[in-house]
């Protein structure tokens, strides 16, 4: 048993990695946390009790995890680097409420989570699949009370982006459709062991009040896709480009755009997602896209 200190500090990181003869894995994003008060910040963020269940994605060696399962009535970590498995049951053997599941988060089957009073997302995230995780956690429809992620810096400003920042795009509006995003600590690069070549942030996104879901969806993030596409393009420009450059396109963009209220030299990035909902009922109205 690797007895000491709490597992996140410095000190017991070297001694878990050296007795393991483990060395981080590039493959996998691992970069683990080596600073005890941002470890204990990110578990206080997500403001963890015991009726909580929380979804930890990438344990690691089990840092942020013992910080989790000192608050929570339950921890279920993914972890998809089996070399970490044998690590995990004994740093966290002293903590009966952790689940080590040695699986890739992008494949998870949350059906485990259904029955869970309150569930909270937490994560020192592996960066490589920020974003696909991300969609994966929204797409899975899961009842969160909150995801509370690590992530590249310049990542998270793009998810709290607002319309017309150079930051704001299709990430922005994506994850703004179904939660509130903040960021909430900023952390450096060396917090982490190895220490990466960017600085972080930790996001937190909680579920949006009274969402309701947009009747066309897929329609919705296509045109945002196409909008951003070019972005020193007009949209009229981009949405030609998507949707066929036709003189008769033409002419039913432009009217889309009118009805919509915005001017014919507008780009995508001056558009807010209610705009977009708007734009996208009447681009069907006037037939560039079908309304089947
Ligand atoms: C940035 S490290 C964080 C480790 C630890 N939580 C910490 O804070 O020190 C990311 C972790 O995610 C794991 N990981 C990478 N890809 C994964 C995937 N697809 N599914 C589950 N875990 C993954 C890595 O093996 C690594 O343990």
């Amino acid at each position: 048993m690797i007895e000491g200190p709490e597992i996140g500090s410095p000190a017991r990181t070297a001694g878990i990695l050296n007795k393991y003869h483990l060395r981080a894995s590039k493959r996998f994003g691992q970069n683990f946390l080596i600073d005890l008060n941002v470890l204990r910040q990110i578990a206080e963020l997500a403001a963890i009790n015991q009726d909580d269940t929380v979804l930890e994605i990438g344990p690691g060696i089990g840092s942020l995890t013992e910080q989790l399962a000192k608050a929570a009535g339950q921890v279920v970590a993914y972890e998809i680097d089996k070399k970490l498995i044998p690590v995990l049951a004994e740093t966290l053997a002293p903590y009966d409420n952790v689940k080590v599941i040695n699986q890739d988060i992008l494949k998870a089957d949350f059906s485990v989570f259904h029955d869970a009073k309150s569930l909270k997302i937490v994560a020192n995230l592996p960066y490589y699949i920020t974003t696909p995780i991300l969609f994966y956690l929204l797409g899975e429809k899961l009842a969160f009370k909150s995801i509370t992620v690590m992530m590249q810096k310049e990542v998270a400003a793009r998810l709290q982006a607002q319309v017309g920042s150079k930051e704001y795009g299709e990430l922005s509006l994506a994850i703004q459709y179904r939660t509130d995003v903040t960021i909430r600590l900023q952390v450096p690069r060396s917090a982490f062991m190895p220490s990466p070549n960017v600085d972080s942030a930790v996001v937190m996104l909680t579920p949006k009040a009274g969402f309701k879901a947009f009747p066309y969806e897929k329609e919705l993030f296509s045109l945002i896709k196409a909008a951003f596409a070019h972005r020193r393009k007009s949209l009229v420009n981009n949405l030609l480009f998507r949707y066929g450059k036709t003189d008769e396109n033409r002419a039913r963009i432009e009217q889309s755009l009118t009805d919509s209220g915005f001017n014919l030299s507008i780009r995508g990035e001056r558009l807010t997602l209610e705009n977009y909902e708007q734009l996208l009922l009447n681009l069907r109205k006037n037939a560039v896209i079908s309304a089947r």
